[in-house]
C-alpha cells in the first residue's frame, strides 16, 4: 500500500506571512493525521522561509503516524536537528541555499562517498534514509552503493509531461527507475508537483511505491475543498 505523507511547508508559509501563529502548523499536523494521512513531511530550509527548526520539535511531539524531515545534509545545523528530532525518515535533498524550491536530485555517483558517510550517521541513529534522485537508472544504481534505505523519485518532470498530455512518455523513466530500485532492494518514495490530476496514473503504474510526499498542490486544493477533504481526496488516488 502506498502511503501519503503530507508536506506542510506551505501552511508554515501562510503562518509566517503575518508573523503570528495563525494557521497553527502543529495543530494542522495533528488534524492532518486524524484526517487519514499516513505521515507528515517538513522541509526546514536554512532561511526558515516556511518550516522553522522550532516547528520540527513541536511536530515531533504530536506525531502519531510517520515523520519525514527533508533537507540538505551539507548543513550541519540540519544534521544536528535530525539527530535531535529523530524522525522516522530523513530525506536528503541537494538544494542550494537560494533555490525557490527543490529542482534536482543527487548525483549519486559523483557524491557516493559523501552520501555514504552521511547516510551512515543517520542509520546509526536508527533513522531510515531516503535520497532524492532524478528518474535515471544510473542514479538509482549509484544510490544503492551509498547504503541508503530508499530513493525518492523527483517527479516534477513527470508532472510537467503529464500536464502536456504525454503520459506514457512522462511515466516511462519513472517505471524504469522504480524497477531498478526494486531489483536492488531499495524502498521507493516519490514527490514534487504531484497533484489530484496526475497522482492516480503514477500510482497505478508503480504500484510497489512505498510513499508519496505531497504538499504544494494538496494545501492549494485545501483552500477550495478544506483540509480534511483534500487529504481524503489524495488518499483515494492511491492504490486504486
Ligand atoms: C524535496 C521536494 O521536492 C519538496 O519536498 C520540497 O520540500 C518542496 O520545498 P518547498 O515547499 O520549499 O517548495
Ligand atoms: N518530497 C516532495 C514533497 O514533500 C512535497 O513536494 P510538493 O508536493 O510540495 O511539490
Amino acid at each position: 500500500m502506498t502511503k501519503l505523507s503530507v508536506n506542510i511547508n506551505k501552511i508554515a508559509t501562510l503562518r509566517n506571512s503575518r508573523g503570528g501563529n495563525n494557521p497553527d502548523v502543529t495543530k494542522a499536523a495533528v488534524d492532518i493525521q486524524q484526517f487519514g494521512a499516513d505521515g507528515i513531511t517538513v522541509h526546514p530550509r536554512p532561511d526558515e522561509r516556511h518550516i522553522r527548526y522550532s516547528d520540527v520539535y513541536a511536530i515531533k511531539k504530536i506525531i502519531t503516524t510517520e515523520f519525514n524531515i527533508e533537507g540538505n545534509c551539507s548543513e550541519q545545523k540540519f544534521v544536528d536537528l535530525v539527530l535531535a528530532a529523530k524522525p522516522d525518515q530523513v530525506t536528503l535533498v541537494p538544494d542550494a541555499l537560494g533555490q525557490i524550491t527543490s529542482d534536482h536530485g543527487w548525483n549519486t555517483i559523483e557524491h557516493r562517498d559523501y552520501l555514504t558517510k552521511m547516510i551512515r550517521i543517520f542509520k546509526n541513529a536508527h533513522i531510515r534514509v531516503s535520497i532524492f534522485v532524478d528518474p535515471v537508472v544510473e542514479m538509482v544504481e549509484g544510490a544503492a552503493a551509498t547504503g541508503t534505505d530508499r530513493v525518492e523519485l523527483y517527479t516534477e518532470g513527470y508532472a510537467r509531461g503529464y500536464a502536456n498530455s504525454d503520459k506514457e512518455k512522462a511515466i516511462a523513466p519513472y517505471i524504469a527507475a522504480a524497477e531498478k530500485a526494486r531489483k536492488l532492494g531499495l524502498g521507493i518514495n516519490a514527490g514534487h508537483d504531484l497533484d489530484l490530476h496526475n497522482l492516480a496514473y503514477f500510482s497505478q503504474h508503480i504500484p510497489w511505491l512505498d510513499e508519496v510526499s505531497i504538499g504544494h498542490a494538496l494545501i492549494s486544493d485545501a483552500l477550495y475543498v478544506g483540509l480534511q477533504n483534500a487529504v481524503q481526496l489524495y488518499k483515494r488516488q492511491l492504490n486504486q
